[in-house]
């Protein structure tokens, strides 16, 4: 009997044991669920699966934290990955090297109305540089005096071979931004080729004075917690191009000037951009909402004429276009990038949207201010593609093809491509480099504390250390991304 207790005794102890573990093990998993259900996961969709939604199916929730979809948009991170990758981006590549989108008519000189000129400029990589005379279309050359600029607001454009080169085009004004390029004589064009946009050496106080001017506009007070949906858009757009150009000079950086050397500043990267998840969300969301814009004016941009004497150009410009804007995978994954629509809303929205409008102008205004000629060429440009965007899905009710008419110039279109080439380009270069730091552990390093991987067929990896200090730990660096 005892001993039949006992045997009872020890069954149901090692009963009770089983028990507790089932119990520890439930607890456990109901943790383990809370805490990563919990946890903003912003580049969760890894191996995207493009999303097959109609509009309908769009939600766009105000407050919505980081799930997949990209906050304020209707695209998760994974389709917009995918889709930039394997369409967005290889077309958009091609279209800004044609001969319509690769010259921009632009005012350089520096006419700051808010402050004198501080021209900060470190290198000669600051200026914009001159451009051969044969790169031009045959229409610029026929006015025997069109030359590009090379850091002097005196290359005049000829007004009669710019119209008869891009017929069809208007100058209707943009209530977004400040453009008296229409009528100014110090316009001259510019080949954004032979000037990309990389590292020029300005930064310091006149570059901080720029920045902290535009976050300044009282728009952008409470920057990402704004409850205003309008503020916020507006905050995150600017946040996104600020993401951008700091993408793109960590990606193109003067690693050693004394041989004249380029590559990647992972550091760099690290620092302005991947350590700051809401920065790289901003990112996405102003390529989106640019995106949406091209979109919307699908029915304009594959009518419009991409001219510039150049026959087999020209036709190739007018089916990348065409390509891009009509794009079935782009129009079945991702119908409507960012909807418009859920703006302005509010018994305020006209007073909102003068004020927002002004703030933006004041922006755009601000360019002026910027005191390197090629980030001013940029900054000009990238401010003109958004103000377009704005122009485009503000200044219009509904969809083009009810009845609303568009009316771009030619300036703005080159503007609005550029732009979102330069997001997707972006958007590559968050996960390129993204890539490289993860395998940093199996990087070389040299003296100096500086690392390359050696045989990169495309450029050199540089970590370097001056002002810019590696990432202390890597590892950590992506556990905030999910990568
Ligand atoms: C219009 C414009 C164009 C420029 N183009 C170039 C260029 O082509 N090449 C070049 O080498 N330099 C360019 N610069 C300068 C460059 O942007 C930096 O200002 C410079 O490299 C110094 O960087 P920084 O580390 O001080 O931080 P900055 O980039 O100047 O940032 C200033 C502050 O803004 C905040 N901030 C930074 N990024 C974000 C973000 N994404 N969202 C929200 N807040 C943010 C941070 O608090 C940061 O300290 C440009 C500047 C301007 C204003």
């Amino acid at each position: 009997m005892a001993e039949n207790n006992t045997v009872d005794v020890t069954k149901r102890k090692s009963h009770g044991r089983w028990l507790s573990c089932v119990y520890c093990l439930l607890v456990l998993s109901v943790a383990v669920a809370v805490r990563f259900f919990s946890q903003p996961l912003p580049f969760q969709v890894l191996q995207p699966q493009i999303a097959r939604h109609s509009s309908d199916s769009c939600e766009c929730e105000r407050n919505q934290q980081f799930q997949g979809v990209v906050k304020d948009c209707c695209c998760d991170y994974g389709t917009v990955d995918l889709l930039n990758k394997e369409v967005l981006h290889p077309l958009l590549q091609e279209l800004v090297r044609t001969p319509f989108f690769r010259y921009y008519k632009v005012k350089l000189w520096c006419d700051c109305e808010f402050w004198p000129n501080d021209g900060m400029c470190q290198l000669r990589d600051c200026s914009v540089c001159e451009c051969p005379e044969s790169e031009f279309p045959a229409a610029f050359r026929s006015s025997g005096h069109a030359s590009c600029q090379e850091g002097t607001p005196e290359g005049a454009v000829d007004r009669t071979v710019d119209a008869k080169a891009f017929q069809g085009w208007t100058d209707s004004d943009n209530p977004w931004t400040v453009d008296d390029e229409t009528e100014s004589e110090d316009m001259t064009y510019v080949n954004l080729l032979l000037n990309p946009e990389r590292y020029t050496g300005y930064k310091g106080e006149s570059a901080r004075r720029i920045w902290d001017a535009i976050y300044a506009q009282s728009c952008f007070e409470n920057g990402e917690n704004e409850t205003c949906a309008e503020r916020r858009v507006f905050y995150r757009l600017i946040s996104g191009l600020h993401t951008s150009i700091s993408t793109h000079i960590a990606a193109d950086y003067l690693v050693d000037e004394s041989v004249n050397a380029w590559g990647k500043n992972v550091a760099l990267m690290h620092e302005r951009v991947l350590q700051h998840p809401e920065r790289v969300q901003n990112l996405y969301f102003t390529y989106l909402f640019v995106l949406r814009a091209v979109i919307k004016a699908e029915a304009y941009l594959s009518e419009a004429e991409y001219l510039t004497g150049n026959d087999s150009e020209d036709n190739l410009t007018h089916k990348l276009v065409a390509a891009l804007v009509g794009n079935e995978r782009l129009r079945t994954a991702c119908p409507i990038p960012f909807d418009e629509a859920k703006m302005w809303r509010g018994p305020d929205a006209i007073e909102l949207k003068e004020q927002l409008q002004s703030h933006f102008r004041n922006i755009s205004a601000l360019m002026d201010c910027v005191g390197c000629e090629k980030c001013r060429l940029w900054g000009k440009l990238q401010i003109s593609g958004l103000g377009t965007a704005l122009k485009i899905l503000f200044s219009l009710d509904g969809e083009t093809s009810a009845g609303n008419v568009i009316d771009l110039q030619r300036n703005e279109v080159i503007a609005l491509m550029n732009l979102l080439s330069r997001l997707s380009e972006s958007l590559e270069l968050v996960h390129e480099m993204a890539d490289v730091v993860k395998g940093h552990n199996k990087l070389s390093t040299s003296v100096d504390g500086v690392s390359t991987v050696p045989n990169q067929s495309k450029s050199s990896w540089w970590f370097l250390q001056e002002d810019d200090k590696p990432p202390k730990s890597l590892p950590s660096l992506f556990q905030n991304f999910g990568f």
